[in-house]
């Protein structure tokens, strides 16, 4: 199974005013829809934005997300904020151990272990950042740094609880200097965490944690590193205060699936055929019936039968003509008065001109319309 992409936005200090993270929900509203079935979203406003942009972003396909919680329980904890309170007020997510909470706060690798228990013990979610500062990479301890951090969580989470963690790898050169890592080195580092994770942990969670790179993500490069095996989304800083933070996600988001259409004959209809593809030659032209507003008739067939097809948009007139080789997809039979089937073109269907004419004798001695079903009762 391929792993769904996960994209999170981390807007850290920022923007000043609730007004301004306001206006960036409704920028990203005015973008391109996102496809929950295909990707997953999550953005950390910090803490008073996110509860009234909550909503708004839910609306939008998109959980929101805090950027850190306490490593202890309610009670005399002044500044800090529990896994508990953060589940009540009904956040699904929150980001631990960031690098900025690691260098700047001095988080060490056991308190953020500790944060990530708690979370989870309260219902959490987590977004699990780790990541090399720039002389550890030098001196090629990057791998060796990514598993002292995982070690004291590894140790903390049952098997099970893993699939409620998103690893985010951020080398600490990579955020907010505009220097990213190459999607080489990316993907390399990425490897070397799920080989870990499957010493450490298994092999199925090796295989089903979800690993997001963060460092200067942006549209212009997010493309090719997603393109990675082992690269599932991104973790954004700078670039997810914009309105094009929703192009990352559009970008990330696996295209759609093309499926061969299935093609059938004439007398594979039947009154419940939905979904019918079939290449046709047109017996009658397209005529306007009698008495009715708009509802136009045509007769094609092929080398099995033919059918009186029916539509309502007029331009299809000029293309259902005598002898015309026609290309039909995802027509569907209706019933018309007397128990009569009619194959209907509508505004899910496509009827265009074959790329070729079709090669074969229409059997008019077979007109599928013309046979008379009975209701009969089962
Ligand atoms: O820290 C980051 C996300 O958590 C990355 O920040 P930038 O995308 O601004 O480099």
């Amino acid at each position: 199974m391929p792993r769904k992409p996960i994209v999170g936005g981390n807007w850290k200090c920022n923007p000043k005013t609730l007004e301004e993270a306001q206006k960036l929900i409704g920028e990203w509203k005015n973008q391109v829809p996102l496809d929950k079935r295909k990707i997953d979203v999550f953005a950390c406003p910090m803490m008073p934005h996110l509860l009234k942009v909550k909503l708004p972003m839910e609306k939008l396909g998109i959980s929101a997300c805090a950027q850190n919680c306490s490593k202890t329980g309610e009670g005399a904890f002044t500044g800090e904020v529990s896994a508990a309170q953060l589940k009540d007020a009904r956040v699904q997510w929150t980001l631990l151990g960031h690098s900025e909470r690691r260098t700047k706060y001095g988080e060490t690798d056991e308190e953020v272990a500790e944060k990530v228990s708690q979370a989870l013990a309260a219902g959490l979610k987590v977004v699990l950042a780790i990541g090399e500062l720039l002389d550890e990479r030098e001196a090629s301890k990057t791998d060796e740094v990514n598993e002292r951090m995982l070690k004291p969580v590894v140790a903390k989470v049952k098997e099970e609880d893993w699939s409620r963690i998103v690893i985010a790898y951020e080398p600490v050169w990579a955020i907010g200097t505009g220097k990213v890592a190459t999607p080489e080195q990316a993907e390399e580092t990425h490897a070397a965490i799920r080989a870990y994770m499957a010493k450490a942990v298994s092999e199925d969670v090796a295989e089903k944690v979800r690993i997001q790179y963060g460092g200067s993500v942006t549209v212009d490069n997010c493309a090719e590193l997603i393109k990675k095996p082992n690269i599932d989304g991104f973790l954004v800083g700078g670039a997810s205060l914009k309105a094009s933070f929703m192009e990352i996600v559009q970008k990330s988001t696996p295209p759609p699936v093309l499926k061969k259409p299935k093609w059938s004959k004439i007398t594979d209809l039947n009154p419940t055929t939905k979904g019918f593809n079939c290449m046709l030659k047109c017996t009658k032209a397209a005529a306007q019936v009698e008495g009715t507003e708009g509802v136009f008739e045509a007769v094609c067939g092929d080398d099995t039968g033919m059918c009186t097809v029916s539509f309502r948009n007029k331009d299809l007139c000029d293309i259902c003509k005598e002898g015309a080789s026609l290309r039909m997809q995802n027509a569907a039979v209706r019933m018309v008065k007397g128990g009569y089937m009619r194959l209907v073109v509508d505004k899910w269907s496509a009827f265009k001109p074959a790329d070729e004419p079709v090669d074969f004798e229409v059997k008019t001695s077979n007109d599928v319309s013309s046979v008379e079903y009975e209701l009969v009762e089962s």
